[in-house]
């Protein structure tokens, strides 16, 4: 099958990616993994027995990370659109997040008990045109949003990627509301020329 120019463009980028070339070296699924561990250097976010649940999880890499960090006390349940590899030490649920049935399952595969970390690296599928792909992207920081408030515990911490342009503004004043510290990163290894970058929030009060 010819190849678009735009996919074109993907491999040459992957091909000659240092974050792409580490993750296949360190074992990861995707170089997404070094923005998290980037994180979690700055933000000590992930530690042993935490609840955890990774949305837009596909292929893998934070929850490889996560499952780790958290150990055997601890919790993964991931979720996403596309099907995942089984990964050990996490639960993994296939579904979009903005159906409640799967929000339904999700609440369940935590059998009831609060959160201690909430984790959203998703993304929509970008069409290139920003009216459409930022609302897209604020609505579902908006659906982790409601998923914080209805679930974290008290104190606890959640991360999300947010896309900089219209909305954001308003987006990051909600999440302050209910936290009592939000900071934004944007990891070496997010791309420059990308407007994503990521919110971490601590101190959750409902
Ligand atoms: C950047 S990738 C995540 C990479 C992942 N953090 C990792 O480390 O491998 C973004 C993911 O968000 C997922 N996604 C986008 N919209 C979603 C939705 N409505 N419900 C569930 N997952 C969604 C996509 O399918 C995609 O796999």
């Amino acid at each position: 099958m010819a190849k678009t120019a735009s996919s074109r463009k993907w491999l040459a980028r992957q091909q000659t990616d240092p974050y792409v070339k580490r993750a296949q070296r360190e074992g990861y699924r995707s170089r997404a993994a070094y923005k998290l561990l980037e994180i979690q250097e700055k933000d000590r976010i992930l530690r042993p027995g935490l609840r955890v649940v990774d949305l837009g999880a596909a292929p893998g890499s934070w929850s490889q990370i996560a499952a780790r960090l958290v150990g055997r006390g601890g919790r993964v349940v991931a979720l996403d659109l596309l099907p995942m590899t089984p990964l050990p030490g996490v639960v993994l649920l296939q579904g979009d997040v903005r159906e409640p049935a799967v929000l339904e399952e999700l609440v369940t595969q935590l059998d009831g008990a609060p959160l201690d970390l909430l984790l959203s690296d998703m993304a929509p599928n970008i069409t290139g045109l920003s009216a459409v792909d930022q609302p897209r992207s604020i609505h579902l920081v908006e659906i982790a949003l409601e998923l914080v408030r209805e679930r974290l515990q008290p104190g606890g911490v959640f991360v999300v990627k947010a896309f900089q342009g219209e909305g954001f503004d308003q987006m990051l004043a909600d999440i302050r509301q209910s936290f009592q510290r939000v900071v934004t990163r944007k990891p070496k290894s997010s791309r420059p020329q990308s407007r994503e970058l990521y919110l971490v929030a601590k101190g959750f009060h409902p």
